[in-house]
This record gives C-alpha cells, sequence and structure tokens, in this order.
C-alpha cells in the first residue's frame, strides 16, 4: 500500500512516524524547509511518553519525486491547502484515495450528504470550488483528528496525548479502501475506527473549535480559564447553540448535552487552543474553516448566527491586524 503524507508537520508527522515505525506501508511525505532538510538528515523524529524514537522516512520536496499513490493524506492547515493544489496533483492517479484532516467544517461536506444542499461548494473553505474540482470529493475519506501534537524543532514532533484518527466515507459506506487505511493505522499503535456518520463526529469535535478557538484568541485564555468565566462560558455556549441548530438542520446527530461538551473542554485545563497558540507565534489562524464556514452554513440553512457572526468578526479583524489572517 503506498501512502503519502502531505504536510507532515504535528499531525502529519505524528502519523507518518507511527506508519514508519510499524513499517508495514510503502510511506513518503512531503515536506519543505528546514523541517524536510532536518528529516532527511536524521529521520522523523518522534518523543512519545517521554521517549525518542527515530523513523527513518522517504522525504521529499515534490510529489512528482514518489509519483501516484494509493492513499494521500493531506496533514496540511485548511487555508494551506487551495495553494498548494499543483503540488499534490502529481500523487493523484485514478483509484488514489484522499484522507482530509483539517479540522472545521471540510471543503467536501456536501458530497454524498443527500438533501436540498448536496453538491455545494463552500467559499470559506474553497472558493470557486477549486478544490473540489481538482482533488475530486469522490477520492475523499474523512477524519476527526483528536491527538495532540507539537513539532518542538525541524524534523522533532512531540506527541502530547490521544491516539484517535476516526476515519469515514462520505457516504457512509464501510468501503474496502477505508478499512483497510484503518487496518494499517492501528497495526501502527493508533485507534482508527470507522465510522458511518463522519459528519456528526465533525461537528462535536467543530463544536469546541467554533467557540473556545476564537474566544481564547480573542482573550488569551486557556480552555480552563474560558469555562470558569461565566461571562466566556457563556458566550461560547451562545455560539454553540447557534451552531447546534444549523447542525441539526442538516440532519447532525449531537450525541452529547451542550454543557457536558462545554465541561469536556474545561477538564482540558490550562490549555492554549491552536488558534491562540498560532496568533502568539505570529501564524495563520485557521478562522475560515472554524468559524466562517459555520456562518455560511447558517446563511445557507437559514439559522440567525448573531453571536457567532460578532466574534467572527472580532476574531478577524484582531488576525488581520496581527498579520495572521490567510484568506483563500
Ligand atoms: N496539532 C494538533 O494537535 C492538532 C491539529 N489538528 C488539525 O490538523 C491540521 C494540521 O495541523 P498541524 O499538524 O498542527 O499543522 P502544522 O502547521 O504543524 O503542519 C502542517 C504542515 O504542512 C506544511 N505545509 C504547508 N503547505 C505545504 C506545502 N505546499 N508543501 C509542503 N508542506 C506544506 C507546513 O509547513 P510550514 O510549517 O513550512 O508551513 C507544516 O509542516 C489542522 O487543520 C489542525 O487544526 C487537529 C487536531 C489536533
Ligand atoms: C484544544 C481544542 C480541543 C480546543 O477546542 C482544539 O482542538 C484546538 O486547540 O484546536
Amino acid at each position: 500500500m503506498r501512502v503519502t503524507v502531505f504536510g507532515a508537520g504535528a499531525i502529519g508527522g505524528y502519523l507518518a512516524a507511527k506508519l514508519a515505525i510499524a513499517g508495514s506501508v510503502d510511506l513518503s511525505i512531503v515536506a519543505r524547509g528546514a523541517h524536510l532538510e532536518a528529516i532527511k538528515a536524521d529521520g522523523l523524529r518522534l518523543i512519545e511518553d517521554g521517549k525518542e524514537t527515530v523513523a527513518r522516512v522517504k522525504a521529499v520536496a515534490r510529489a512528482e519525486e514518489v509519483g501516484e499513490q494509493d492513499y494521500v493524506v493531506l496533514a496540511l492547515k485548511a487555508h494551506s491547502l487551495a495553494p498548494a493544489l499543483g503540488e499534490i496533483a502529481p500523487l493523484l492517479g485514478e483509484g488514489t484515495a484522499v484522507v482530509t484532516m483539517q479540522n472545521g467544517v471540510p471543503w467536501w461536506y456536501f458530497h454524498k450528504a443527500g438533501g436540498a444542499l448536496e453538491g455545494t461548494r463552500l467559499a470559506a473553505v474553497d472558493p470557486g470550488g477549486t478544490i473540489w474540482q481538482r482533488i475530486g470529493p469522490e477520492r475523499v475519506i474523512g477524519s476527526v483528528v483528536y491527538p495532540a501534537v507539537e513539532v518542538d524543532a525541524p524534523g522533532l514532533i512531540r506527541h502530547v496525548e490521544g491516539t484517535r484518527f476516526s476515519l469515514g466515507e462520505p457516504s457512509g459506506e464501510k468501503s474496502e479502501r477505508v478499512t483497510a487505511l484503518a487496518r494499517e493505522m492501528v497495526k501502527a499503535g493508533l485507534q482508527a475506527p470507522v465510522r458511518e456518520d463522519i459528519r456528526s463526529e465533525i461537528w462535536v469535535k467543530l463544536w469546541g473549535n467554533l467557540s473556545f478557538n476564537p474566544i481564547s484568541a480573542l482573550t488569551g485564555a486557556t480552555l480552563a480559564a474560558i469555562v470558569a468565566d461565566e461571562g466566556t462560558r457563556a458566550a461560547a455556549r451562545a455560539m454553540m447553540l447557534e451552531a447546534q441548530a444549523i447542525g441539526e438542520s442538516l440532519g447532525v446527530r449531537f450525541l452529547i448535552p451542550v454543557d457536558r461538551r462545554i465541561k469536556g473542554a474545561g477538564d482540558v485545563g490550562e490549555h492554549k487552543t491552536s488558534m491562540l497558540q498560532d496568533l502568539e507565534r505570529g501564524r495563520p489562524m485557521e478562522i475560515d474553516a472554524l468559524v466562517t464556514a459555520v456562518q455560511e452554513l447558517g446563511r445557507l440553512t437559514g439559522r440567525p448566527t448573531p453571536i457567532i457572526d460578532t466574534v467572527l468578526a472580532l476574531v478577524r479583524r484582531l488576525a488581520i491586524e496581527r498579520g495572521c489572517y490567510s484568506s483563500l
């Protein structure tokens, strides 16, 4: 099985290191800059449970060097995907499956979703429908990524916690391609449950990201602090209820009550969300996939989003002022 991880940063690097150490797939990664040079020189180093392991992986700068694959894992940030389409293309053959590992609303959301919005392209994550057209949604295996991972230095990945990557076909089918990939991930020590309704799981993760991430960026507060403060907790809750109404109108089942989801986020503790970390490091923030796309879904379904609109306007302005907004 030929697998290429495109964008082997924190999540892609973790997945690639685990698959490489297990050694049962023909694995490559496409990376760039100092990270690529370090991996070529010293291997992909993974710190997990306090122990460092070096994974020897084939690391390339250009996809042409590895050619068509059985699976391509896209582990870029959501806003990096459209600019990379030309670089990804050489990996795609007729039967190549593409696993999308971005947080937020995926560009393929309305592929095989059924209902009046079937086939709708989302401008917030795929302006002009370019990703849809050039990758093709029929290739997609969706995923929800739970591990927390960081890149500590070029070539050095530090796993913080979690091993679950839920997978699911947009159609809900338990296809051979998704089950075969899940088997390889399990062999590598990961959890890879195959879901029949990946969209509902995407929403439960998104529920936290669309609210806590921008509030943390605006306030500088950790998850524990946002939940402990009555005002920020209420703001997050109001955003989550607006989102729930949108999701339910699209047939999503929220299997946990909103207050349990909020408590779960608070229990993570004194942790800065990825959006706050990006802001602090001067990197582009994933605002459009996590928040703007939800606003767009609200417009498409006729559900009002006054609190989401307000928080989005503020966080987008903040990101522009700090040079951390990456519009597609
Ligand atoms: N990190 C985490 O704990 C979690 C992350 N996620 C989600 O996973 C996704 C990936 O996040 P994360 O791994 O943290 O992001 P990272 O920034 O760590 O990794 C993305 C990698 O892609 C590289 N990249 C971008 N464009 C290209 C290109 N054209 N060619 C080659 N490489 C490229 C980046 O390189 P460069 O640095 O040079 O830009 C970087 O190494 C996001 O959607 C995030 O929200 C979900 C759960 C947890
Ligand atoms: C920590 C958490 C769960 C916040 O919602 C997250 O996924 C992130 O930081 O992006």
